[in-house]
């Protein structure tokens, strides 16, 4: 049975805490779940901003090819002819051919916050969906509070759906407005809701008990038709039914349900990171299906499973979802982890060379050190333990200073450097000793190595650790390089002092990039 996915991630998504888009990233986000198959996707609320009107008014220029475009808003204002009411004018000039109407379906919410008659709201509600049918709309009908409505009074609540269904409404879907319901609550209650219309069911879940998605599949298996969510759940307070999930679930774990038919399932991962790049937001990196944790195999004894069959640790190829499995290195590894990492050596058969390898990560894990963000550091120790690296450079010295001048910092560094024979003495200064460092350590190789013209630090880290020896603790730096290749690698630095720390990975993140454009690579 074909099940629609309906996104709003661009309104509901957009009431998440941090989420903020602008009207190109709307556009942009909407174009891509066009592509992707989304059967309807919900812009905003064009009464509520400028921005979201404007949305509205683009697609209708340039309309989407495949997806459904919805405008929000919510039933007339009590009292209020929708004819005179600002809320329909805006969805009406919006051109959306889908207006999605919330209206009320508790009477708890009737009288404490509209503070209307029960016999009003109806009005409202089948009042304001009659008149977009009229106009030629379709009108999906978001009942609001429905579960803990229908728990407090069922009799009113299918009163209020069925306002809906018969001024016209296309869809009634069933909001877990406060994410409080239980997978049974909503098997019960959908059940219930069916034999009380005929028009098709949707869902509509929030995460407030860690349930929105087994809540909505729940649905779906009870008679629900229609999934609205977020992509990565993004949404208010816990946020909405994640997506993602829910298509992943839907399409490739369940039996008998069509979703995305297109078969763009393999992008899951691209759209859920398109997403988080735009809305400016740290990926999930445990989140299930598409997160960079998702597949990654860090026990030892998993590693080696893996290995022989990768089903053995995994629930399905990462593959179909657009994901990869990952290897990590830890203090946690066998040897079979090590293997996974450095095929590319083909030292796999030394035995010797392997258990060496393995001793110095635990080691190293121990003092602080962690590979999992820096594999370009783990590669050069591969390098170094295998005999097969040479230094391109020998650090003489290093010096850096900060000095306030007419009240500002001004941090400068000094490096000296044996390249072969020759000793390259710089200075640079910096927005701090990392950056003055990095600056006078190009310097000093420059005319050299002119590809690291094209590389550049992107992210610094630094975490104290051991934190209970006070100023004796030791603090890790990872840095975060990226090159022209669009390649980005990670490495890192352990020591009691700080500038030490950020050194040893910064010479690591060079000594990658140069191995690597000499055909090289560390791995
Ligand atoms: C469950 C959901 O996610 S619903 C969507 C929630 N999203 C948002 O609120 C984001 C966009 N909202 C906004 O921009 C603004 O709230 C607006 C433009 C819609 C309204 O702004 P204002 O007119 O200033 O009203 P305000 O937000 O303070 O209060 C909401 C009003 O709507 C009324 N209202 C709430 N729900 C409904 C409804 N379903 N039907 C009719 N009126 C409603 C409230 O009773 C209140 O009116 P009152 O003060 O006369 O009682
Ligand atoms: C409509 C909606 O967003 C809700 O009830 O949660």
């Amino acid at each position: 049975m074909k099940i629609e996915l309906y996104d709003t991630t661009l309104r509901d998504g957009a009431q998440g805490e941090g989420v903020n888009f602008s009207l190109e990233d709307k556009v942009m986000i909407a174009r891509r779940l066009d592509e992707m198959g989304f059967d309807y996707v919900e812009g905003g609320y064009p009464l509520s901003n400028p921005k979201d009107a404007e949305f509205f008014q683009r697609l209708a220029a340039e309309p989407l090819k495949y997806s459904k475009v919805c405008a929000f808003g919510m039933t007339r204002r009590k009292g209020v002819a929708p004819a005179d009411d600002p809320g329909m004018k805006a969805l009406v000039e919006s051109q959306a051919p889908v207006i999605t109407i919330v209206g009320k379906t508790s009477d708890f919410h009737v009288h404490e916050v509209l503070r209307v008659s029960l016999e009003e709201n109806l009005a409202m509600i089948g009042e304001t969906v009659e008149y977009f049918v009229k106009l030629g709309r379709q009108v999906v009908y978001d009942a609001e509070h429905f579960f803990d409505g229908w728990k407090a009074n069922p009799e009113y609540a299918a009163q209020t759906i069925q306002a809906a269904s018969q001024a016209g409404a296309s869809h009634i879907v069933m909001c877990d407005t406060n994410g409080g319901s239980m997978p049974e609550e909503v098997v019960r209650i959908v059940k219930e809701a069916a034999a009380k219309v005929t028009t098709p069911l949707g869902i509509h879940t929030h995460n407030d008990c860690d349930l929105a998605v087994a809540n909505s599949l729940a649905a779906v298996d009870a008679g629900a038709v229609q999934v609205q969510g977020t992509i990565n759940g993004l949404g208010e307070r816990c946020g909405n039914a994640d997506l993602v999930s829910v298509t992943a679930n839907l399409a490739i774990k369940k039996q008998g349900y069509e979703v995305l038919e297109r078969g763009e399932l393999e992008h899951l991962t691209e759209l859920s990171r398109y997403v988080y790049e735009i809305a400016n937001m740290s990926y999930r990196i445990n989140q299930p299906f598409v997160g960079p944790s998702a597949f990654a195999h860090k026990g030892g004894m998993h590693v080696h499973a893996v290995n022989r069959v990768a089903e053995s640790y995994e629930h399905i190829a990462p593959e179909s979802v657009g994901n990869e499995r990952r290897v990590l290195v830890s203090e946690l590894s066998g040897r079979s982890n090590i293997i996974a990492m450095t095929t590319k050596h083909d030292i796999a058969e030394d035995k010797q060379l392997m258990d060496s390898i393995l001793r110095e990560v635990v080691d190293k894990e121990n003092k602080g050190y962690q590979f999992e963000a820096a594999e370009a550091s783990f590669d050069l120790l591969v390098k170094r333990a295998a005999g097969s690296f040479t230094p391109h450079f020998e650090l003489v010295k290093f010096h850096t200073s900060v000095e306030s001048r007419g009240g500002q910092p001004v941090t400068e560094a000094t490096v000296k450097l044996l390249v072969g024979d020759e000793v390259r003495h710089e200075v640079a200064e910096g927005d701090g000793p990392v950056n003055a460092l990095d600056a006078a350590l190009r310097k000093a190789l420059n005319g050299l190595f002119p590809n690291l013209r094209g590389m550049h630090l992107v992210d610094y880290k630094v975490r104290v650790i051991n934190s209970e020896a006070a100023t004796a603790a030791s603090v890790r730096v990872v840095i975060e390089s990226r090159d022209s290749d669009g390649e980005v690698w990670g490495t890192v630095g352990v020591d009691e002092n700080v500038i030490q720390a950020s050194w040893d990975a910064l010479v690591d993140s060079i000594e990658y990039k140069l191995c690597k454009d000499e055909g090289n690579p560390a791995s």
